[in-house]
C-alpha cells in the first residue's frame, strides 16, 4: 500500500489525558476519526457520525502529529471517533508505527471488524448493536455505558463473554444521576467492576 497517498477522514486530533478507564490521568494523544453508523441515542460525539463533512487528511501527517505528541509527553496515542472501525485501520497503523514507537490504543462498539492490530483495545459495546465475537476475544478492558438496569444487565452478559484478564468498567452516562447511582452500586457489590468516569468533562477539558 502507498501510505503518503492513503489518507482518512478526522474530526480532530488532540493530546490530553485519557479520561477514561484503565489508563484514565496518563498523557495521549486523540486521533478522532469520522464516520459512525451505530446511532446510540446518547452519543456525546454526534458530530462525528458524517464521514464526507471532514477533512481528509494523509497518513504521514497523522503519522508527524504523533511524533511531535510523543515529543511533547504524550505516552500512548488513542484513535477513536466516531467509529474507528468503520476504516481498515492496517495503513494508519503502520504509518504510526514507523514514525513512534507508541502503544496504538483504540475505542470501539466492535461492530465492525478488527484491523490495525491495537496494542490496547477498549471496547465499549452497545446493546442495539452488539459486537463481533472476535473484539469480545481480543479487548483488554471492557467499558459498557450505564443509564438503565438493562445496562447492568447487558454488561453482565459481555463479561461472560470475555477473557478473564479483561479490565472490567461501568462508566456512568454522562448527566445520567440514575446511571451514576447504578453503576456504583453495581461496582460496590461486585469486585470484578471498576468505576470509570469521563475525567476529562469534570475538569472541563478535552
Ligand atoms: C464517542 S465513543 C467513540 C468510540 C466508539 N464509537 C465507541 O463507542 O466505543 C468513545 C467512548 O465514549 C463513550 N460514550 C459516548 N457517549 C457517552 C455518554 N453520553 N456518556 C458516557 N459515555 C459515553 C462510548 O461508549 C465510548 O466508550
Ligand atoms: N480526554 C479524553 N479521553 C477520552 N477517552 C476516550 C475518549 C473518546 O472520545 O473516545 C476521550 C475523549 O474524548 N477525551
Ligand atoms: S458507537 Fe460510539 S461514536 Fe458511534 S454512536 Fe455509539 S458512542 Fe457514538
Ligand atoms: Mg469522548
Amino acid at each position: 500500500m502507498n501510505q503518503d497517498a492513503a489518507t482518512l477522514p478526522v474530526v480532530e486530533t488532540f493530546h490530553s489525558l485519557q479520561g477514561e478507564g484503565h489508563h484514565s490521568g496518563r498523557s495521549a494523544f486523540f486521533i478522532r476519526l469520522a464516520g459512525c453508523n451505530v446511532g446510540c441515542p446518547w452519543c456525546d460525539t454526534k458530530h462525528s457520525w458524517p464521514v464526507n463533512t471532514h477533512p481528509q487528511r494523509s497518513l504521514r501527517a497523522l503519522a508527524a502529529d504523533v511524533e511531535q505528541a510523543e515529543r511533547n509527553g504524550a505516552a500512548f496515542t488513542v484513535i477513536t471517533g466516531g467509529e474507528p472501525l468503520q476504516h481498515n485501520l492496517d495503513g494508519l497503523a503502520s504509518a504510526l508505527r514507523e514514525a513512534s514507537s507508541h502503544p496504538l490504543h483504540l475505542e470501539t462498539s466492535g461492530v465492525d471488524g478488527l484491523s490495525g492490530d491495537p496494542d490496547w483495545i477498549t471496547l465499549s459495546p452497545k446493546p442495539h448493536r452488539p459486537p463481533r465475537q472476535e473484539l469480545l476475544s481480543h479487548c483488554d478492558e471492557l467499558k459498557v455505558v450505564i443509564h438503565t438496569a438493562d445496562d447492568l444487565l447487558f454488561a453482565e452478559s459481555m463479561a461472560a463473554a470475555v477473557s478473564k484478564q479483561t479490565v472490567l468498567l461501568l462508566q456512568p452516562g454522562w448527566d445520567s444521576s440514575e446511571g451514576q447511582r447504578l453503576a456504583i452500586d453495581h461496582v460496590q457489590n461486585q469486585p470484578r467492576w471498576r468505576l470509570s468516569l469521563q475525567t476529562h468533562k469534570w475538569l472541563g477539558v478535552r
